[in-house]
């Protein structure tokens, strides 16, 4: 099954069109007003309607109230929402209460103990995202361009499709899969010129670096790679 590709941090039509042209699974939006990809709901909604139908749209935000993913719900109309802060699985389990939409919980790893509240977040979440432990005085949880070390998932048993991310780019893509035998792989700062600022050729490198996984890789894959764009969970 093919490799679910996600490109992050998208905030621009132009850019957006080259990862839905370039063929990007899934897209990402950033409400997290700290970051150099937040965007406002205003470019939400125009950006949402682009997008529509045409991958999988991911709204990521990081310990948000209800209120404000109300707000993200109304105009992006997103198809699953990422998780990147410290959300409990009773948290998770109240979002899908109250917003019925499939979740993405990203887990901070830097080592395997980090892999512990795995068996909680598997009872609730749609898909688990590993992602690099941020350091402690980092101004946002993710999107650093840091990778961790990938061995860590090497023994994972995980019956949750999960994809992973920290500093993915074209060079090492094909490496990361092949070490953690993720179904998916997600991307920021490895298709951009600076913090926030896209690159089309970096974007189209990366999907091409990591379509091309899709025939070289001999293992079996853990991850769900198959009905991103219908299910968006
Ligand atoms: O991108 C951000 O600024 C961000 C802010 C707060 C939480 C998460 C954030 N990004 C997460 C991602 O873009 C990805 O899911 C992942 O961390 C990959 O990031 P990168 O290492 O930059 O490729």
């Amino acid at each position: 099954m093919p490799l679910l590709v996600k490109i992050c941090g998208l905030s621009t039509r132009e850019t957006l069109d080259v990862a839905l042209e370039g063929g990007a699974d899934m897209v990402g939006f950033v409400f997290f007003p700290p970051s150099p990809r937040h965007i406002s709901l205003e470019t939400a909604r125009e950006l949402g309607k682009q997008a529509k139908g045409r991958a999988v749209k991911v709204a990521l935000t990081v310990d948000a109230d209800d209120a404000t993913i109300e707000n993200i719900i109304e105009t992006l109309r997103p198809d699953i929402l990422q998780l990147h802060g410290k959300e409990t699985t009773a948290r998770l389990r109240d979002l899908k209460q109250k917003f019925g939409l499939p979740l993405m919980k990203a887990l901070p790893v830097e080592t395997s103990a980090d892999l512990a509240p795995l068996p909680g977040y598997a009872g609730v979440a749609d898909r688990i995202l590993f992602d690099a432990r941020a350091p402690k005085d980092a101004t946002r949880p993710g999107g650093l361009g840091a990778p961790f070390d990938w061995h860590v998932l090497e023994n994972l048993d995980l019956a949750l499709p999960y994809m992973v991310s920290g500093g993915l780019n074209a060079e090492n893509v094909a490496e990361a899969v092949r070490v953690t035998r993720a179904g998916g792989v997600d991307v920021s700062s490895g298709v951009e010129r600076t913090p926030g600022v896209k690159d089309p050729e970096l974007i189209r490198a990366f999907i091409r670096a990591a379509r091309a996984t899709d025939s070289t890789s001999p293992l079996p894959v853990h991850g769900e790679r198959s009905t991103a764009h219908r299910a968006g969970g």
